[in-house]
């Protein structure tokens, strides 16, 4: 260990840099390797130039596997000084990574710029130039005019100078030009003018800003840039990639190209929402294009009807695909290729059926050395019907990361499929066709969820075995929300038992489930964008799913008045016996230029029946009891009890009260409390969460398996009186029930007989007064 860290000490890291290394076992591996052929060449230095140091440890941190292999010449141009900075050393990287097979040492040298040295009077003649360049905008903006640019454009034409000389260089000439900064150099910015509001009442559809979050999000991911392939983690070189990759190029035009694959197997939930946000933000980020491609090679399950369901939630969360795409589009040229890798004598058709390989450690194929001939006639047979379901697959010789060996290619199902009809009888499964189908459509970044990590070697090993453009796979967390289940199995399951209606029972958390609860698709975006691209396993709570809600309700749903538990009130005086009045109420109050609505208000009103108490023991209830008075929002006055009338069997029939101006009262009331007169009857779904625990799947957490875990009194469905503003709303349209909640028109909603869904309650503090 002492060794080690000597050696760690000798490059010139600090003690914490080196105690911070060794905890990492595979870099202080290589480090101690690249020392050991440094000291080759300088073998008699007791201390070493820092900056060699410096480079040495840079070269272990960004060299990629792929690479490995020209190390040693890398560390003599290290140590030689020939690479003697940063920018060298990465373009020397870059060179070798594309050059994995065979290097030029003088195009090496060319690319690394060994032997450039980039004088003074060179970066003050380059950034004079940018400066002359960009002089009558830098003089119109003074300091705010982004001198990165300039750094940018003059390093380009002076490709290997020092970073930090140009930009003191930049600075120096900008200081003559400018002089000091001023105080309004300082100042900050005004911002714009504000941009008229939507005024209109309707629920907004979603834009390309809604997703802007996002878009700002992977935008600063970086991933690698198209034809950049050969530069990432992990990925295999063959002596055709640079070939293939440049045809890459040509093919997509340097365009990023994502694609969303889901199966058409069932609805699109909430994990999926993340799926759609990264592949088609990730494209529209990086102006590219993302394909919607139904994964569809398993026929049993998949239907037509989940090809719209899958296509309406895509457009929903308001992404457009470039083009919609089947992996069934390529069975013909999967075959083809299945045939191609027979014949490189990398597949075969087995005849161990599905029980004998289960579990760890299954026998090995007695049919794996088969000969090639004798394969492609039983690939035929399989493909002309000639063997039965389970009687033969085709597998590739190959074994994943998690152990499973030689995985299946090819199946034989009997089963007609939604597009094919019965025109196959055979179907590639996930392995095979996945990488494979990237790869003809071009994809330059396959996004997926992080247990496809070890199936990334396959998925290389596939497309160069083929001898195919192979894309690059890059993974990010499953997106898992807390109080919830979201496989379609188990939605079935609770279907099948009554516990919820249908897929789309707003107590779910499949897309059209929240869609119909009147979570705005902005929201979920939003949200999205929130749970970022780590690959971090990330559960969340939906409280944080609620609070994004809010954040695009409050500004995006007019308010209306509703009460969910009336008691009736008799306003006595003169002043309201006059038939009807009606009031003109913003539809957003806290924005000036809002539309408005018009509410009547008669003499006989209804009020929650918590916003009064008969018992006044209370100093904290700041509503309506007998010996206080409470005021009526928007109305512009306040009530006072006069009498309070009961049933004969005690409970309150109504309250007769008297009026106020508020301009007449001395002292405001305490709290004013929304109301409705002359109102719509409508129904209320009211909803809680579906599950009592945090993870209802997890048997140690619910012993009894997730259905016990259901809150049967999840859903309440009540009647209620809405002010006639909503008379005319549509489903999916939101309100914002003042003090109440936000609310959605149902499916189920016809005109006379309105069904709000609760989508989310205010903020606690919102709430009452
Ligand atoms: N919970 C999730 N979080 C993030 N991405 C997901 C989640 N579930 C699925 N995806 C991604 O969405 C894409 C399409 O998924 P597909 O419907 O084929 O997946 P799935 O794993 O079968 O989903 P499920 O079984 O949960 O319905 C895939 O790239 C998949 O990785
Ligand atoms: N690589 C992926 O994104 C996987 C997609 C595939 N339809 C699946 O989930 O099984």
């Amino acid at each position: 260990m002492d060794e080690t860290r000597n050696e760690l000490l000798w490059i010139g890291l600090t003690e914490d840099k080196v105690k911070e290394t060794i905890k990492n076992e595979s870099l202080t591996k290589l480090l101690i390797e690249m020392i050991c052929t440094l000291r080759k060449f300088s073998p008699d230095k007791q201390t070493l130039d820092r900056n060699v140091g410096k480079l040495i440890y840079q070269a272990a941190t960004t060299s990629k596997a792929q690479m490995r292999q020209h190390l040693p010449l890398l560390i003599e141009y290290i140590a030689k000084q020939s690479i003697d900075s940063e920018m060298k050393l990465t373009a020397a990287i870059e060179y070798l990574l594309a050059n994995t097979t065979s290097v030029n040492r003088e195009q090496f040298e060319q690319s690394a710029g060994v032997g450039v040295t980039i004088t003074a009077e060179q970066i003050t003649k380059a950034v004079q130039e940018q400066i002359e360049k960009n002089r009558d905008e830098l003089i119109a903006k003074r300091y705010r005019f982004n001198v990165g640019i300039i750094i940018v454009e003059a390093r380009k034409t002076l490709k290997f100078a020092d970073g930090k000389l140009v930009k003191a260089e930049v600075d120096s000439q900008i200081l003559q030009l400018l002089g000091p900064k001023t105080e309004a150099d300082s100042a900050k910015p005004k911002k714009d003018t504000k941009e008229p509001k939507d005024t209109s009442t309707k629920t907004k559809e979603p834009k390309e800003e809604d997703c802007r979050d996002m878009m700002e999000l992977l935008r600063r991911v970086n991933l690698h840039s198209v034809g950049d392939n050969y530069k990432t983690d992990g990925y295999v070189i063959t002596s055709n990639t640079m070939k293939l990759l440049s045809e890459h190029v040509r093919e997509t035009g340097g365009k990023v190209r994502t694609r969303f694959p889901p199966e058409p197997n069932g609805i699109l939930h909430i994990g999926h929402a993340k799926a759609i946000n990264i592949n088609f933000g990730y494209a529209q980020a990086h102006d590219g294009f993302c394909v919607l491609r139904y994964d569809d090679t398993n026929p049993e399950k998949e239907e037509e009807r989940f090809v719209v369901g899958i296509r309406d939630m895509v457009e929903w969360l308001g992404y457009k695909p470039y083009k919609i795409t089947y992996s069934s589009d390529y069975f013909d040229e999967l075959y083809q290729l299945a045939v191609k890798l027979i014949k490189n004598g990398l597949a075969y058709v087995c005849h161990q059926k599905p029980e004998e390989l289960k579990g760890f450690n299954p026998p090995p194929s007695p049919w794996r050395n088969r000969s090639i001939q004798e394969n492609l006639q039983l690939f035929e047979a399989m493909k002309s019907g000639k063997l039965f379901e389970g009687e033969a697959t085709l597998r590739m010789k190959l074994t994943l990361e998690e152990g499973k060996v030689d995985p299946v290619a090819y199946r034989i199902k009997m089963a007609p499929h939604h597009r094919t009809g019965s025109q196959w009888c055979i179907y590639p499964t996930y392995d095979f066709t996945h990488c494979l189908v990237d790869s003809l459509e071009n994809i330059s970044h396959s996004l997926c969820t992080k247990e496809f990590q070890s199936r990334r070697s396959a998925y290389y090993w596939l497309c160069n075995s083929l001898d195919v453009y192979c894309p690059v796979q890059w993974e990010y967390s499953r997106l898992n929300v807390n109080y919830t289940v979201v496989s379609k199995r188990k939605i079935a399951k609770l279907i099948d038992e009554k516990i919820v209606d249908d897929w789309d029972d707003p107590r779910l958390f499949t897309l059209t489930a929240l869609r119909r609860r009147g979570f705005p698709p902005q929201a979920i975006n939003q949200f999205c964008a929130q749970m970022g691209l780590t690959v971090a396993s990330a559960i969340v709570d939906p409280i944080m799913l609620e609070a994004s809600v809010r954040d695009v309700l409050n500004v995006t749903a007019p308010r209306a008045m509703a009460v969910l538990s009336p008691i009736r009130i008799l306003i006595k005086n003169k002043a309201h016996q006059l038939v009807p009045t009606y009031i003109e109420i913003p539809d957003f109050p806290s924005d000036p230029a809002s539309p408005k609505h018009m509410v009547p208000f008669e003499k006989e009103i209804y009020i929650e029946s918590d916003d009064f108490r008969d018992d006044t023991s209370d100093p904290s209830y700041r509503r309506l009891t007998p010996k206080q008075m409470v005021g009526l929002r928007h109305a512009g006055c306040a009530i006072e009890l006069v009498t309070i009338h009961r049933k004969t069997n005690g409970e309150i029939d109504y309250l007769e009260v008297i009026s106020h101006p508020i301009e007449s009262l001395k002292e405001k009331p305490k709290a004013f409390i929304h109301w409705v007169s002359i109102p719509l009857n409508v129904e209320i779904r009211l909803y809680e969460r579906l599950f009592n625990h945090k993870n209802p799947e997890d048997t140690n957490e619910v012993p009894g398996g997730f259905i016990s875990d259901c809150n049967r009194n999840s859903k309440t469905v009540i009647k209620a009186l809405v002010d006639v503003s909503v008379k005319y709303a549509q489903p999916y349209q939101q309100f914002q029930f003042e003090r109440v909640g936000f609310f959605s028109v149902d499916t189920d909603s016809r005109i006379g007989n309105l069904v709000f869904n609760r989508t989310v309650g205010l903020k606690d503090s919102q709430s009452k007064n």
